[in-house]
């Protein structure tokens, strides 16, 4: 393992907990060291600091994986292994990296005659030493050396491995990017169903007493379980809830931004996706938000009164527009399949979902069983069994919406979730006006609904 951080670190003593005999290198001595003392007892783990050293002991072909910071990094990795390595060695990155530099590595290491695997890992510092969920894409050849171990590390959910070969090319990347942006747009919902919730007049322990609900009946989640946890936090340095002294502004990496990126290149909608990306960057703002508070007061309308109501409202809502963001997800890894020739099998991706990874969610075990029933859907919603929990919501879902509007609370993810909803299930959309538009200013053409064929018209003045 090259990259003894937080998720090198724990997935090497992984390893080592499951019987493999593991090598881990840092410049640093301090680290290397601290690699063999954190180890299990019985365990074989062995740091070293020169890279030499690592590779003469590993046995052929060698499995070298990197966890290192996305970028340059992975290329400096590369770079410094080529020399050390022989035809049929396998490389893994398993960090974050953008899929179009996974297949540019891919290319390049098959030139100097090793294979290169772009492998996804979700679990954070947790995951990766209990059981994470794993994404590898790419070689087969090189994937058959590995699966028994990235089976034996990977979470288990009925007994199976939260692993499987995921396509071709940068398929494992791509779908761990999916998967972040997913995230995302998850955590998104949450915080704005966290602002209703407290407009409702909600403090932090009922707030951890209605998502340690909601997580215990079918909306149960990793980031449920995680957000009913946080509002218990005391902070030992203010007297506080740790969650009333964090700063709005929230960080990001890239893996949100890029999956929106993707999307449009993709042609495929992903809008919640897009808004919690954005929402982050307008959390950045805050010195201008502050000035904009000073000049736009709030509407003077509170949420509703009935309390209980309201709560099991925002719980519909906030599954109906979580339902929204795998769809958008999936629809994307559906469409990036074929254009990006990677043969994504989506069953197997949703099933590697179910358990280790930041999204897990009992709603995967219905989507599963969606896309197993028919791998060719485009779109999660187009599945009975999904129509019915969103139908069962859809009432809940536009009430939340209208009150959030109504007392000016920002909830850009539900409505961009209902939003897409509505424009989806339109069989007419108003874009045959953005078509005339089109046609009178630029002589772009337009179809019609009533003959086939391309036609320009010349507009008239009126
Ligand atoms: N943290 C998380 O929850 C998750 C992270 N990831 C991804 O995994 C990857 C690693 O993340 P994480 O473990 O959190 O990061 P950390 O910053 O904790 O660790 C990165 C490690 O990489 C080492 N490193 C950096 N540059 C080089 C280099 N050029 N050569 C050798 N080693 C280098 C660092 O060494 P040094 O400290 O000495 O510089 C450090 O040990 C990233 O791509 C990240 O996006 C994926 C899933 C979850
Ligand atoms: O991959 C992850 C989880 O799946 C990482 O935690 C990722 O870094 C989170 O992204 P960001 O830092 O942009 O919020």
């Amino acid at each position: 393992m090259i990259g003894l951080g937080v998720m090198g670190r724990n997935l090497l003593l992984n390893m080592a907990d499951h019987g493999f005999a593991v090598i881990g290198f840092d410049k640093d001595t301090e680290k290397a060291k601290a690699l063999e003392t954190s180890a299990s007892a019985g365990t074989r783990v062995k740091g070293v600091v020169a890279l030499e050293e690592m590779i003469s002991q590993l046995q052929r072909p060698r499995r070298v994986m990197m966890l290192v910071p996305a970028g340059k990094p992975v290329d400096d990795v590369l770079e410094s292994l080529k020399p050390l390595l022989e035809p049929g060695d396998i490389v893994i990155d398993g960090g974050n990296s953008h899929y179009t530099d996974t297949l540019r590595r891919v290319t390049a290491t098959k030139e100097a005659g090793f294979h290169f695997m772009g492998v996804g890992v979700s679990g954070g510092e947790q995951g990766a030493r209990t059981g994470p969920s794993i994404m590898p894409g790419g070689d087969q050849e090189a994937y058959a050396h590995v699966k028994p171990m990235l089976e034996a590390i990977s979470a288990k959910v009925d007994g199976e491995p939260c692993v499987a070969y995921l396509g071709k090319g940068a398929a494992g990347h791509y779908v761990k990017m999916v998967h972040n942006g997913i995230e995302y747009a998850i955590m998104q919902l949450i915080s704005e169903s966290y602002r209703l919730l407290k407009a409702a007049g909600l403090d932090n322990d009922q707030l951890h007493e209605v998502y340690k609900k909601w997580n215990e009946g079918d909306m149960q989640s990793f980031l449920l379980e995680i957000t009913a946890d946080i509002f218990l936090q005391p902070d030992d340095k203010s007297g506080l809830r740790l969650i009333d002294v964090i700063s709005d502004k929230a960080g990001s990496k890239g893996t949100g931004k890029w999956t929106s990126q993707d999307a449009m290149d993709l042609g495929v909608p992903a809008t919640v996706i897009d808004t919690a990306v954005s929402m982050r960057t307008i959390s950045a703002f805050r010195d201008e938000r502050v000035q904009a508070a000073a000049i736009y007061k709030e509407p003077k309308i509170p949420v509703p009164a009935d309390q209980q109501l309201f709560i099991s409202q925002v719980q519909d809502a906030l599954q109906f527009a979580t339902i929204i963001c795998y769809a958008q997800g999936m629809a994307m890894l559906h469409s990036a399949s074929s254009a990006l020739d990677m043969d994504i099998p989506l069953p197997q991706a949703l099933k590697v979902w179910r358990g280790g990874c930041i999204i897990r969610s009992a709603l995967l075990g219905t989507f599963y069983n969606a896309m197993q029933q028919s791998p060719g859907l485009p779109n999660l919603l187009l599945n009975a069994t999904v129509a019915d929990i969103i139908k069962g919501k859809e009432h809940n879902m536009r009430a939340v919406i209208v009150q959030a509007a109504q007392a000016g609370l920002p909830a850009a993810g539900f409505m961009a979730a209902l939003s897409y909803f509505d424009a989806y299930r339109s069989e007419k959309l108003p874009t045959n006006l953005v078509q005339a538009q089109r046609d009178y200013f630029g002589a772009h053409t337009y179809q019609r609904i009533d003959m086939p064929g391309s036609f320009h018209t010349s507009w008239q003045h009126h």
